[in-house]
């Protein structure tokens, strides 16, 4: 891995664009940066380039401070203040909904800076939501994060076309306090300092469901990840949004200091830094590595493995026992949706009576919410057929099997005819 980030990076290395210069500070920075970072989500972090190098958040904390809105507040609370529809216009536009008068969408600096109001628990102070602010991107971050001052002091100096849309999110009556002061938190949130390790983890922790894969530390419930990585998908590029979700594939989030942050769902989250910046103001090489990354390791969103048909292991009939009747399913990998429809069909083959039906998830790693029910709702109905039940579960992958009507499987390690598949590998009960 370290070998082809930097590889990658050797082969963006030709850059075109321009720093940003409304905020003066940032054009000060040195322009050749370049930096890659890469974080699975049990925790590992691959670097390559200038990955030591720091720089502000600016609007990378979007997503993570929409997400701190949404925990502390609530989605309905949330959406009453911010919509969730691409603008197709530039980043500091004046992007109001005309019904509502609501910001389209929060990744915007309009819907931004409202959005930062929407922090903390109601009636907190001014300290008191900056500090929730910091602490929370830092949680995603799993270190301490730290403001730089030159570059809030700078932004603040220039920040008259934010305080514009402020003060016209105000004049709609969707934010009652005073639209400096909120202009000057929302500048100190995008003056956070970071890296690109920083990025990545914090975009791990966003594709890890809000669990933290480095400190282990759960930031965000699933819901808040899912409703951020949608909004993410749809307008974190800004006017860009579109081509990018075509092209790249995984919803992502840019910011004028020249980073970028994506983070896919279930697989891997990552960042670039460069400081030049195309027409739309996300960082011009940032947006070819991402291209690149990409395409080389299968990373867009719409190109997802089949899962359900691979489910029964096998030929994915059921297993007839040695001779005695009885039914037996090997299931594999992650029961969702498709994988225990699969099993449903298969399960129903089973004419009624009274054989015994064994349902070895061994080899399960996962069940999701609507697996589980499925799975169960399946039990039921074989048990309800006259068959007993049998799961091997060794892992307890499917807690709590309670199919309903009074229907509980026996559950095993193993059963006791079979031999340990791998004697090196013996398996052991998790804690009750
Ligand atoms: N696109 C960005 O990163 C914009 C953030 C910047 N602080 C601003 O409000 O203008």
């Amino acid at each position: 891995m370290p070998d082809y980030l930097e590889e990658v990076l050797g082969a963006c290395a030709e850059d075109d664009g321009e720093l940003a210069d409304y905020i003066p500070e940032l054009a000060s920075a040195d322009p050749d940066r370049l930096a890659v970072a890469l974080t699975t989500l049990d925790g590992e972090t691959y670097a390559a380039g200038d990955a030591d190098e720091r720089f502000t958040v600016q609007s990378i904390s979007k997503p993570f401070v929409y997400a701190l809105a949404l925990a502390d507040r609530g989605l309905d609370a949330v959406l009453e203040a911010v919509g969730t529809e691409p603008s197709g216009d530039p980043f500091n536009e004046i992007s109001l909904e005309d019904h509502s008068g609501r910001p389209r969408n929060p990744m915007i600096n309009i819907g931004a800076i409202t959005t930062h109001s929407l922090v903390g628990t109601p009636g907190c102070t001014v300290e008191e939501r900056f500090e929730r602010v910091r602490s929370g991107l830092s949680a995603f971050a799993g270190r301490e994060l730290e403001v730089d001052e030159r570059v809030f002091a700078s932004e603040r100096a220039h920040a008259d076309r934010n305080l514009a849309l402020a003060y016209m999110v105000s004049s709609r009556g969707i934010i009652s306090e005073d639209p400096a002061v909120l202009v000057q938190e929302y500048t100190r949130q995008c003056s956070v300092v970071v890296d690109v390790r920083d990025l990545s983890a914090m975009a791990a922790t966003l594709a890890n469901g809000g669990l933290n894969p480095a400190t282990g530390v759960r930031v965000l419930e699933p819901w808040v990840c899912r409703q951020v990585l949608a909004v993410m998908a749809t307008c974190g590029m800004y006017d860009a949004a579109g081509d990018w979700l075509s092209s790249v594939g995984i919803p992502a989030k840019s910011g004028v200091a020249g980073g970028i942050m994506g983070a896919l769902p279930g697989q891997v989250g990552l960042a670039t830094f460069s400081p030049r910046l195309d027409g739309f103001g996300n960082s011009s090489r940032g947006v070819r590595i991402c291209e690149r990354l990409s395409r080389d390791m299968g990373l867009h969103l719409m190109s997802l493995p089949a899962t359900g048909p691979s489910v029964l292991r096998g030929t994915g009939d059921l297993v007839a026992g040695d001779g005695d009747g009885t039914a037996r399913a090997v299931l594999q990998g992650a029961i969702t949706f498709a994988g225990a429809e699969r099993v449903l069909r298969e399960l129903a083959t089973i004419e009624p009576g009274d054989t015994l039906v064994v349902l070895d998830l061994s080899r399960v790693s996962h069940v999701d919410d609507v697996g589980r029910r499925m799975v169960l709702e399946g039990i039921r109905r074989l048990s309800l057929d006259g068959h007993p039940i049998t799961l091997v579960d060794p892992e307890r992958t499917l807690p709590d099997p309670d199919a309903g009507d009074g229907v509980r499987p026996e559950v095993v390690d193993r059963l006791a005819d079979d031999a340990p598949s791998d004697p090196g590998h013996t398996r052991t009960r998790p804690d009750s």
